[in-house]
């Protein structure tokens, strides 16, 4: 039956070409097509798309919508066997890498394989020598092995310098004793790691000759190849149900104990440091923060996996409200779309301009990771501590407004957006960890601190900051310059937000580095002016993601109307910040009071130019209703009756009187009716 299009009037009105931003969001046509051919072979595989469960009634189907209300244990069976099923279609049909990660990320359910794929692997290819990936990444690629990253521990996450975990080398036997001290010294949390990794990468105190070297990986096998048993020594489980039904509780995040394990002292990684057959620690010539290369590569892949959600949720979101109507109808007509109300853009439209933003930033980011990884193949480490502060303060902003950012389309939702068959409640638990691990944000944008108090500091020597902090070498014009903005549109000109962006981000950290050079004791003045140094690192995150917005769009980028939407969207994005933040603004003296609000009107008549073209913005994401998982956000807008058709099948609607009537309710009602007779 062919289904009628609710949003076909919004569609028609879109003032550009919705193929051509598809590519542009897909980052090129090439991504396009394999994201559009994988993203409808998943959703057209009920072996992918569906879940099975094995209940009363036989083998059962369930669509994603319905995820919430399965229980965790079969939930967690049948992604063991979506992840078996995706890696034989991988292997049968010779699916490339990029292939085969958008299979992952399209089935769209937490599992093992991502931490394999996403810091297994990293971590060895990382801090592994050349004879160490020789022996494993083989084995780990072809899914002999499967493995897990076992850093974080019960006492200790953040703090990896403290964890407890030793690796104490025994020149005897040429074997490492891995052990675990103290309860806190449990490894918690690593993803894989509860029922299905096979080996582990552990985090662990490497110790010679009585002598604590620091932290050091090693490569452990936990359980049997044969029977999957753990290994003598071995305490290992999953740490229990998280946040949200359904949602991340497809991951088996353990909990994992070692009693005096031995491993071949080989399974130490060795890129760093080396422990020699006797016993001798030798450093390399690497620096040490190659340990910690892995968290560098997952952090600027989570920017592109949080543009990704968040479109997912703005998506939801703006075709939502394109087809919810309240308030203002006249002699009968139809009622207002929610869409149209200004707060609702104001709240709805930076969303979709940040998803944007994000999407590019993330592309930006992957280059630069790629460019720096080649210069340190080459030994040369220069750029690795602006890569690390940029992977790490980006990872934190993209990953704390995507949270907030969801929560804010469920709330745009109304009611409708509380209920799971929404998507959007799972879709903000799944993702919210995201805020946690790979580094808590908060501790994340402290390190971006660090390294602009160092930039900051080293400018008086005259050392030329280059790449992201290379704007702060206009340190004289920045401190003294004004906003020369006079009318609300001077703000669309690209210079002119740039230019409020950098004064802004630079007089925050040099006030900070003032506030800093009063303490005696450095440390203890870092401390007692964490909340400010955390504000300076977000204004220079906002401003590396405003600047590549406009970067990009200094690109030659074709296809009818697409930059000038784009253009809209990145004005959108920098001024919806400033209004956020005008706070900053105003304090560091930048602009005055009167600038802001020519700010914030210019942003309201931007609000305008994208309700128009504000579902096809979302339509170029090309998410498929598989992947949504929504039905507010379903592609043809029938929102109603499938939200009424939805409802009946809750467990709960299985049968008329409620399990429990006899022994609760009856016994209620009659006493009411004794009472009453009385
Ligand atoms: C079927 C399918 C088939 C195919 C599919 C294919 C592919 C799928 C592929 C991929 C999936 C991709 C992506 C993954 C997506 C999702 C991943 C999934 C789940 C995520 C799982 C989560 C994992 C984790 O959470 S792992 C644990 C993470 N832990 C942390 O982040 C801890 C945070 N703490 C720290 O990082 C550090 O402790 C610290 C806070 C940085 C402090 O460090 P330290 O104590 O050493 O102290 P200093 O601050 O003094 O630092 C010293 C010095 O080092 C510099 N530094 C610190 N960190 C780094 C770094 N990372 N790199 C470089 N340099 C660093 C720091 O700046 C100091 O420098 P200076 O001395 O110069 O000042
Ligand atoms: C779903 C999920 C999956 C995970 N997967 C893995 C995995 O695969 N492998 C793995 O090893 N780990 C994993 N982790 C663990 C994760 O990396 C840690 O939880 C994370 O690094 C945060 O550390 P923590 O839990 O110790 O938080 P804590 O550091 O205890 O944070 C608690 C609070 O203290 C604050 N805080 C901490 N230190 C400072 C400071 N210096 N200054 C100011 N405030 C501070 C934080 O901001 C936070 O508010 C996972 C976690 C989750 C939730």
């Amino acid at each position: 039956m062919e289904s009628i299009d609710y949003l076909a009037e919004e569609r028609k009105k879109a003032e550009f070409n919705v193929d051509e931003m598809k590519i542009v969001w897909a980052g090129s046509r090439r991504a396009f097509e394999v994201s559009d051919y994988i993203s409808k072979l998943v959703a057209d595989d009920p072996d992918l798309s569906f879940i099975f469960i094995e209940c009363h009634r036989g083998i059962q189907g369930f669509s994603k919508e319905e995820r919430t209300m399965l229980p965790r244990k079969e939930l967690f069976k049948n992604t063991l066997r979506k992840s078996a099923y995706s890696w034989k279609h991988i292997i049968d049909h010779q699916l490339s890498e990029e292939e085969a990660e958008r299979l992952r990320y399209f089935v769209d359910e937490p599992a093992f394989i991502d931490s394999h794929l996403g810091v297994f692997i990293p971590a060895i290819k990382g801090q592994g020598t050349k004879e160490q990936l020789k022996k494993w990444l083989p084995l780990a690629y072809k899914m002999q092995i499967i493995g897990c990253y076992a850093q974080t521990e019960l006492g200790h996450g953040s703090n990896v310098q403290g964890l407890e975990t030793t690796a104490t080398f025994d020149p005897r036997t040429d074997e490492f004793v891995i052990h675990s001290p103290t309860l806190t010294s449990s490894k918690w949390w690593p993803g894989g790691l509860g029922k299905v990794s096979t080996h582990a990468i552990v985090y662990a105190r490497l110790i010679t000759d009585g002598k604590d070297h620091g932290i050091n990986g090693f490569i452990v096998q936990l359980r049997s190849l044969e029977d999957h048993k753990p290994l003598p020594g071995i305490t290992v489980g999953d740490i229990g149900t998280k946040f949200g039904n359904g949602a991340y509780n497809t991951m088996d995040n353990g909990v994992l104990r070692f009693d005096h394990v031995r491993i071949p002292r080989d399974q130490m990684l060795m890129r760093v440091a080396q422990v020699t057959k006797d016993g001798k620690y030798v450093q390399s010539d690497v620096p040490r923060q190659l340990l910690y290369e892995s968290m560098v590569y997952t952090r600027q892949a989570l920017v592109t996996y949080a543009s990704g959600a968040l479109s997912r949720a703005v998506c939801i979101a703006t075709r939502y409200s394109a087809v919810r109507r309240q308030f203002g109808s006249q002699n009968g007509g139809q009622e207002i779309q929610v869409i149209d109300y200004k707060t609702q853009q104001s709240r709805l439209f930076p969303l979709l301009a940040s998803a944007y933003a994000f999407r590019f930033v993330g592309e930006w980011l992957k280059w630069f990771y790629t460019d720096v990884t080649q210069r340190l193949q080459a030994n040369d480490f220069s750029t690795l501590p602006e890569l690390h502060a940029t992977t790490a303060g980006i990872k934190s902003l993209t990953t704390t407004a995507t949270a907030d950012g969801i929560e804010e389309c469920r709330k745009l939702c109304g009611g409708h957006g509380y209920l799971c068959s929404s998507g959007l409640p799972e879709l903000y638990a799944v993702y919210v960890p995201a805020c946690t691990f790979e580094g808590d944000n908060v501790v994340l944008l402290l390190q971006v601190a660090r390294f602009l108090m160092k930039t900051v500091s080293q400018l008086s020597s005259g050392k030329k900051p280059t790449g992201t902090i290379a704007y702060m070498g206009k340190i004289e014009h920045l401190m003294q310059c004004r906003s020369d903005v006079e009318q609300a549109k001077d703000w669309l000109k690209p210079s002119a937000i740039l230019e409020a962006f950098e004064a802004r981000a630079t007089r925050m950290s040099v006030a900070c580095a003032q506030s800093l050079s009063k303490f005696d004791n450095p440390e203890e003045g870092f401390q007692e002016l964490a909340p400010d140094l955390v504000e300076a690192a977000l204004a220079h995150c906002q401003l590396i993601v405003v600047s590549k917005f406009i970067e990009k769009l200094q690109q030659d980028i074709p296809g009818e109307g697409i930059k000038q939407q784009l253009e809209v969207l990145c004005c959108i994005y920098a001024l919806f910040l400033l209004h956020k933040h005008h706070g900053d603004f105003l304090v560091t003296g930048y602009i005055t009071s009167k600038q802001g609000l020519f700010a914030n009107e210019q942003l309201r008549a931007l609000y305008t130019q994208v309700r128009p073209n504000a579902v096809s913005l979302a339509d170029a994401f090309n998410h498929t209703d598989h992947f949504l998982g929504s039905i507010l956000g379903r592609y043809d807008g029938n929102v109603y009756p499938k939200l009424y058709e939805a409802a009946w099948k809750d467990p709960l609607n299985e049968s008329d009187v409620p399990d429990g009537f006899d022994e609760y309710i009856r016994p209620l009602l009659k006493q009411q009716l004794q009472t009453a007779r009385l």
